[in-house]
C-alpha cells in the first residue's frame, strides 16, 4: 500500500514510522521534517499528507506532531479525510473498524517504539466494520 507520512520533527518515533512501514512492504512518501526542503510546521506538513489521501496519491497517511493533536486537526480539515489520534493498539483497531479512519495521527511525545509497533500492527490489519450502524455513522461524516 502507498502511505504518506508527515512529521513536524524527527524527534520521537517519527523516523521509525517510515522504517517500520517500509520494512512491512509499504511504499512510503514523506513530508515535512522527514523530507528535506519542505516546510516542517505541523499544519503544513500534515496537510500535505492528508491531501495525498484526499487526492488519491496515497491510500492512507500517518501524521505526527509532538502531541498528535495539531496533526489530527490539520488532517481532518481536508475533505474525505478521517484522521484518528491513536495512543494504543485498541484505539487504532477501533479507529479502523468503527471510524474507517484513513489517517493515523500519532504523538511523538507519547508513543514509544513498542507501542508504535503495536499501533501499526492493529492499524494495518484493521478493516472497516460492515455493521449497518457503523456504515451509517461513517457515511454521515460526509454530510456534517
Ligand atoms: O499540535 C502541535 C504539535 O504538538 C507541535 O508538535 C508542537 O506545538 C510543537 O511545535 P514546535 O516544535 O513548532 O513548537
Amino acid at each position: 500500500m502507498r502511505i504518506s507520512v508527515a512529521a513536524d520533527s524527527r524527534d520521537g518515533v517519527a523516523e521509525r514510522v517510515v522504517s517500520e512501514l517500509r520494512r512491512r512492504g509499504h511504499e512510503v512518501v514523506t513530508h515535512g521534517a522527514l523530507d528535506d526542503g519542505e516546510r516542517d510546521d505541523w499544519a503544513w506538513a500534515c496537510e500535505l499528507a492528508a491531501r495525498d489521501v484526499s487526492e488519491g496519491r496515497a491510500e492512507q497517511a500517518v501524521v505526527c506532531c509532538w502531541t498528535g493533536t495539531g496533526a489530527s486537526i490539520a488532517a481532518n480539515k481536508v475533505p474525505g479525510v478521517r484522521a484518528a489520534l491513536c495512543v494504543d493498539a485498541y484505539t487504532a483497531d477501533g479507529a479502523r473498524k468503527w471510524n474507517d479512519a484513513n489517517v493515523l495521527a500519532l504523538s511523538l511525545r507519547l508513543t514509544s517504539e513498542v507501542v508504535l509497533d503495536e499501533i501499526l500492527d492493529a492499524w494495518l490489519a484493521g478493516r472497516p466494520s460492515t455493521d449497518p450502524a457503523d456504515v451509517a455513522n461513517v457515511a454521515h461524516l460526509d454530510a456534517i
